[in-house]
């Protein structure tokens, strides 16, 4: 996918107001300017930053869109993706967890700069954040999908969506999984890469263990 392409996907996907693309565009731009104090995304992604980080995490929502009134909760936001992108794009509240200070800060002050008030951080680890039944559940990068739910079980509830890109990998990290954890799973082809996909998964409990909490 080309950057025009991306833009392109972007406006026939969602309802980019000016407002919206405007968001978008400051973010791009905070990202951009604070890679000179660190390591926001890989420098080789910079000249496509659109269609590998903007669409990327943007493409999560299109699986997500009607799932639920609660919060949308990002593990491990990094830079913010996808709980940012997803922040200028929707009005559903987000908390992103992140436990890098640096990264907290920078996050705060997008948040700040861009004007995204239903967007809130939680500063510390994902094992720690006070339990809640998220809606929706994204980790991009964040872990492997056994640590992946281990640490976050305590965010979600039998209702939750989960939606995790996953790259290449993605069946065969899934298959790997399944002695351990039931739920409902679907693997969605990525639109940015025909090789990735994004786990889709729903009432995701340990084996062996009924799922109670809805
Ligand atoms: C590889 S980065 C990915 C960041 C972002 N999601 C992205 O796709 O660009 C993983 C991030 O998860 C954070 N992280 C890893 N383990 C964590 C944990 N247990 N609790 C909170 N944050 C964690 C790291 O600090 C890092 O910023």
């Amino acid at each position: 996918m080309t950057e025009d392409e991306a833009r392109a996907w972007l406006d026939s996907n969602f309802d980019v107001s000016r407002e919206t693309a405007a968001k978008l565009e400051r973010y791009v731009d905070l990202l951009l300017k604070g890679m000179a104090e660190q390591n926001l995304i890989s420098a080789s992604t910079v000249p496509h930053l659109w269609a590998r980080h903007i669409v990327d995490s943007a493409q999560l929502l299109t699986h997500a869109r009607n799932d639920g009134d609660g919060a949308w909760i990002d593990l491990g936001s990094g830079a913010g993706l996808p709980g940012i992108v997803v922040a200028c794009l929707s009005n559903r509240p987000i908390l992103m967890i992140e436990s890098r200070r640096k990264r907290i800060d920078f996050l705060q002050h997008v948040i700040d700069d861009v004007g995204l008030g239903h967007a809130k951080i939680f500063g510390g680890r994902v094992e720690n954040a006070p339990p809640c039944n998220a809606a929706i559940v994204s980790a991009r990068a964040y872990a492997p999908l056994p640590q992946l739910w281990a640490s976050a079980l305590h965010l979600s509830n039998a209702k939750t969506v989960w939606v995790l890109p996953k790259g290449r990998n993605a069946q065969n990290e899934l298959e790997a999984a399944r002695p351990a954890w039931q739920g409902v799973f679907h693997v969605e082809p990525s639109v940015t890469d025909p090789e990735s996909s994004i786990i889709v998964a729903r009432g995701v409990v340990p084996q062996g263990r009924k799922k109670g909490r809805s």
